[in-house]
């Protein structure tokens, strides 16, 4: 199962075992990344910024490009497009680094879904983020919330107010913000199967990739492979288990004092947070944890020097509880959302 898996992501692994065998190589500072048929890259690891507050962020993306991170994973709702942008003008601008060699996402959120939007809002990153092109521009959720301000809209009554807008009908519109030069590529995410599938039966551009969230407590076995069998990148968003979002509760499950963690952490000299991250780019997927902290920034980057023997990958795999740490239970009666009525 697991050789499956992998078996679309050979650029990847060979990345990753040649680091092994050349330990300079990982001195480098060389990301490693994907290639795409059309001959684009996608570095595998990158920097998330959600919860990042706008008045750390900037100095986090500057601190992840000097380590090596060329990959921020940005999107209008986490409201610190603007200072993100700062962070990778300021490493632009002293000769760090090249735009191109840049791989920047953002995405679409769910209150712009209405095709005549979709340009208004990736012009809207574009210029928080002080950027000409994306890299990749995603659909953050299938589903769309009514349009307006509030990034959260609400009924009178609390509850949260949906929109009806079809997200095949919003993909056109992203094929036609790629086809206008905005973004290199586009992309899903939190899309279901049956969702996916939509796309690919009435799209005439594919998504690249789709952003799931996914770690050693929700491995999306079945996704994953209907993704990789479709030639779709996974990226895995909270490969860490997201312990900062305003809704974690005391009592969850919590993935990095998972006890097994812990002991392959003793075993391989290495931090649960590497051993995770470690796993998380093994199978192939893009993987993107987010952090402020620069010695975490480090800490997370410095993954290309071990592997995981197989036997404890088979160990990790076993931790599986199909635990959700982001659900977006507020929209749960939503048609669209991608978690109430199928089955992956
Ligand atoms: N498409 C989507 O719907 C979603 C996309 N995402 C994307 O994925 C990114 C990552 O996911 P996210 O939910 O933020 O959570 P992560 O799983 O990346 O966890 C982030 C938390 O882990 C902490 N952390 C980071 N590194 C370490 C370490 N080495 N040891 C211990 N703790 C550590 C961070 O703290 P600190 O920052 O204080 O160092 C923070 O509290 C997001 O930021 C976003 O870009 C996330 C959710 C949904
Ligand atoms: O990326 C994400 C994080 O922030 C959003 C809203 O708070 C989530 O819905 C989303 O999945």
């Amino acid at each position: 199962m697991h050789k499956r898996l992998l078996a679309p992501y050979r650029p990847i692994l060979s990345f990753v075992r040649s680091c092994r065998r050349c330990p300079t190589s990982c001195r480098s500072r060389r990301v490693p990344f994907v290639q795409f048929n059309d001959g684009e890259t996608f570095p595998i690891f990158g920097l998330g910024t959600w919860k990042s507050k706008p008045d750390q962020v900037c100095r986090a993306v500057q601190e992840a490009i000097d380590v090596g991170y060329r990959h921020i994973d940005c999107a209008a709702v986490y409201e610190n497009e603007r200072e993100v942008g700062a962070g990778i003008k300021a490493k632009l601008d002293d000769g760090t680094v090249k735009r191109e060699e840049l791989y920047i996402t953002s995405k679409l959120w769910n209150t712009m879904h209405r095709p005549e939007k979709v340009e208004k809002a990736i012009k809207g990153s574009l210029e928080k983020l002080g950027l000409e092109y994306l890299d990749l521009y995603l659909i953050h959720w299938p589903f769309a919330l009514k349009e307006g301000c509030e990034l959260f809209p609400v009924n009178e009554d609390g509850s949260t107010a949906y929109g009806d807008i079809n997200f095949v009908d919003t993909w056109k519109a992203m094929e036609e913000v790629h086809k206008n030069c905005l973004t290199k590529s586009i992309g899903i995410s939190n899309f279901n199967k049956r969702q996916t599938e939509c796309i690919l039966e009435n799209c005439s551009i594919k998504p690249v990739t789709n952003q799931i969230e996914l770690h050693a407590y929700l491995n999306q076995k079945k996704l994953v492979e209907f993704l990789t069998g479709h030639d779709i990148i996974v990226t895995a968003y909270s490969p860490l288990g997201s312990a900062d979002r305003p809704w974690a509760k005391p009592d969850e499950p919590r993935l990095l004092m998972d006890p097994l963690l812990q002991k392959l952490s003793k075993k391989y000299q290495k931090t649960p947070a590497q051993i995770l991250l470690r796993l998380s780019v093994e199978c192939g997927y893009i993987t993107i944890p987010k952090s402020v902290t620069k010695s975490r920034i480090e800490e997370n980057f410095s993954i290309w020097d071990f592997s995981l023997y197989r036997t404890d990958v088979e160990l990790l795999d076993g931790l599986n509880r199909d635990y959700r740490y982001c659900a977006y239970p507020d929209a749960c009666t939503h048609k669209d959302h991608p978690f109430a009525k199928d089955e992956y």
